[in-house]
């Protein structure tokens, strides 16, 4: 299991270089919001880590997706990462297709993630089991689930263990990685090493609880003790 670490800035990269995947975003614009290309590109400067960038809780608009998708790209990122804030498989397919093939065009190394959010039935989404295999099939490398309203409910407030396994197993035999995101904390990580997704992402739980506090180097090195 990988630790990613969302910060929003440079400064607070340097905080986070402890973890595994450096996450760019701008959490004042959204659960997946998307942070300045030349904020992904100095934060890719800083190290040898892999850095992610967030593009967006995404309407259904798959061609603006797709630009900013081939934007993160071009400024460094190793993952780009959309959130589905629609419904509908056919046109997340279709979103999805757009997306990974904006980033794998030029640069077909790079991960393409789809995020579906855990409170999908306050947020009127495509649920994260409905989107997992529209993932690998269009294109894409890593299904995520994270909360798209972020006010302290956490993703085991609306999956359980059992479910987020289901998930888990379902993404394995479709041949793509599970990412596992939403106001996780501490207590969340021996429940989570049972669940065995191959990423989990964090930024309030390194940031002190408050996620709109600033990330602490010592909970980053903390959170990776308890990963391994
Ligand atoms: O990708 C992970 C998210 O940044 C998680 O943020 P959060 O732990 O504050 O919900």
């Amino acid at each position: 299991m990988e630790l990613l670490v969302s910060p929003s800035s440079v400064e607070e990269a340097r905080s986070a270089l402890a973890a595994d995947i450096i996450d760019v975003k701008k959490p004042s614009e959204g659960s997946l919001g998307a942070n300045f290309p030349w904020v992904i590109h100095a934060i890719k400067e800083l190290s040898d880590k892999p850095v992610s960038a967030a593009i967006g809780d995404y309407s259904f608009l798959p061609g603006g997706a797709s630009q900013a998708a081939y934007g993160a790209a071009s400024a460094g990122a190793d993952y780009v990462k959309v959130g589905l804030k629609f419904d509908g498989a056919e046109r997340a397919a279709e979103l999805i297709s757009s997306v990974a093939k904006a980033v794998h065009w030029q640069y077909p190394e790079k991960t393409v993630v789809i995020a579906a959010y855990a409170d999908y039935e306050r947020m009127g989404t495509i649920s994260p089991m409905e989107m997992a295999p529209l993932v690998a099939e269009n294109g894409a490398d890593i299904a995520m689930i994270d909360t798209g309203i972020k006010d302290g409910k956490s993703l085991f407030d609306f999956m359980d263990e059992s479910v987020l396994g289901e998930f888990t197993d379902l993404n394995r035999s479709l041949n793509q990685k599970t990412a596992l995101a939403g106001s996780l904390k501490f207590d969340d990580l021996a429940p989570l090493r049972s669940i065995n997704p191959e990423i989990i992402g964090v930024r309030g739980m390194v940031c002190g609880g408050d996620r709109s506090s600033v990330i602490r180097e010592e909970l980053v090195e903390k959170a990776m003790s308890l990963v391994r």
